[in-house]
């Protein structure tokens, strides 16, 4: 590399690049909020507003930036992210540097090793010998987003939280050891995981606390016993104070990793250390995985965390866009939780492509860009009834143009039909009164109510819209 080149010019010919392959839109909103801040070692360090923005680059962009970094630094180069903190966050030094990421959204780091980035490279091969791991008070490869004050509590997920709260308060102290959080995907168990690492290390500074992924563990192990450090690897293991571990069903067949990880087991077991596990299943269901090992994953306590109700996802939500500074209209966010009931990583995913696609088009987030965004991140089977399915049931039965429905005229049909979609909706919804009246030409709560109110009184007094509203109803049930 040229000792001309320091970071403001490198970064400057790499958006000369990045700019012929991505629209301006894309460029101006992207890239050019991004500012250089050093080059050193071929480690070229970015800072970006937040942590959203982070991610967003991460996984739109990513390919894009290797490449034109490495066309400009050089096979070796490396890339840092510098986030500026977001407004919410629990810590008050900024900026914070993370690491390229590792494919692996999890392991996002504050450790001081830079990862290269080729991703087969990208992962922290042996701990034990990289420096930077030495001080493993430090390094613990907690994610200060999945913290408790950024996880809502909710009854899906209550015992898990409340346990793991008691464990960050009194790490190897309660009878919680090891503590065990399971249940399905994107449900929130690695962002506990963290959280209570988190909360031990604020509290106990000087304990180590290490997050890893039973991949990582597996991929660890393997390589030492094809370098010959499997003592470093145990002994490296055996210093934690507080070890977590994601995703141990990721050790089902792994008969030589079982084995390796028992022996640490037992060891920070006997000497009082804490040990927190993550499952996509309960110890009972676990194929694979050796008894020894299953029955002390019981242990201490297995609390399940389960798919979140209502207003739980919608305070996820509402967590999620004012941590990074952002609003967004109470329908829109009703929108969005009631249509994605299973997976809260899918929920998140949708609001931020939804954030990003106003963005870009630099338009507001109303609810007609919601409904067009929702269904890309859909999946039919945990699909609650839609509104859309409303009108088109109702507009097909009266031969209607749904755009009528939809619109504010007052022609008497129209009236009547749009009235009936908001009593259905009302009554196969959630929905509150101000979303349906939104969806239904743009009208307030009290319209709906009076819409509600006219229904019920006209299937009481006149047989023949009572048998519309059975139709109705019926067609609208086999959704
Ligand atoms: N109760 C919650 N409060 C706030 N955010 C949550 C909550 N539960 C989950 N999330 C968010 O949902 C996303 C997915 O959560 P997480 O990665 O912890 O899921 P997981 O259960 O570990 O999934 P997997 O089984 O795929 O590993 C994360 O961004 C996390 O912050």
């Amino acid at each position: 590399m040229s000792n001309k080149k320091n970071h403001e010019s490198v970064w400057r010919n790499c958006l000369d690049i990045i700019k012929d392959n991505v629209s301006l839109q894309s460029f101006k909103t992207w890239f050019e909020p991004i500012v250089p801040i050093r080059l050193k070692d071929s480690v070229l360090t970015i800072q970006v507003p937040s942590h959203f923005f982070y991610e967003w680059l991460e996984e739109h962009y990513i390919d894009l930036l290797k490449k034109v970094i490495k066309k400009e630094i050089g096979a070796e180069a490396k890339l840092e992210y510098s986030i500026i903190m977001d407004r919410n966050s629990n810590s008050k030094k900024a900026p914070y540097t993370v690491n390229l990421p590792t494919n692996d959204k999890k392991s996002l780091s504050n450790s001081p090793v830079s990862m290269p980035l080729n991703t087969e490279e990208n992962h922290i091969k042996n701990p034990f010998i990289i420096p930077g791991l030495k001080k493993v008070s430090v390094d613990s490869n907690l994610n200060p987003t999945y913290s408790f004050d950024n996880f809502v509590e909710g009854d899906c997920n209550r015992l898990a939280r409340s346990a793991g709260f008691a464990v960050a308060n009194k790490p190897g102290g309660t009878a919680f050891n090891p503590l065990l959080i399971y249940g399905g995907v994107g449900l929130g168990k690695t962002h506990l995981a963290h959280a209570i690492g988190i909360g031990i290390k604020n509290q106990f500074p000087n304990k180590t606390v290490l997050y890893v992924s039973a991949e990582m563990f597996t991929r660890q192990f393997v390589d030492s016993i094809k370098n010959n450090t499997t003592n470093d690897f145990v002994n490296f293991y055996k210093l934690m104070d507080v070890l977590i571990v994601d995703d141990v069903q990721f050790f089902a067949g792994k008969e030589k990793t079982q084995d390796a990880f028992f022996y640490i087991f037992n060891h920070l077991h006997q000497t009082g250390k804490q040990i927190v596990l993550t499952s996509d299943k309960p110890p009972v269901e676990m194929k694979g995985v050796e008894q020894r090992l299953l029955s002390r994953f019981k242990w201490g306590l297995s609390a399940d965390v389960q798919a979140p109700g209502l207003e739980t996802r919608i305070a996820i939500l509402q967590k999620k866009i004012y941590g990074n500074g952002l609003d967004l209209p109470e329908d829109v966010l009703e929108y969005l939780a009631y249509s994605i009931n299973t997976n809260i990583r899918e929920m998140e995913g949708a609001l931020t492509s939804l954030i990003a696609q106003a963005t870009l088009n630099k338009k507001s987030i109303n609810i007609e860009l919601a409904k067009k965004m929702i269904d890309k991140f859909v999946k039919n089977t945990a699909r609650e009834i839609s509104m859309d399915y409303i009108h088109k049931i109702v507009c097909d039965y009266f031969n209607l143009p749904i755009e009528l429905l939809k619109s504010k005229t007052r022609k008497r049909e129209v009236v009547q039909a749009r009235q009936i979609a908001m009593f259905f909706a009302k009554k196969m919804t959630k929905w509150s009164l101000a979303s349906i009246g939104a969806q239904c030409g743009g009208k307030d709560h009290a319209t709906v109510l009076h819409a509600c109110r006219t229904v019920n009184n006209l299937a009481e007094t006149d047989k023949q819209f009572r048998g519309y509203l059975d139709d109705l109803e019926k067609k609208l049930a086999v959704n």
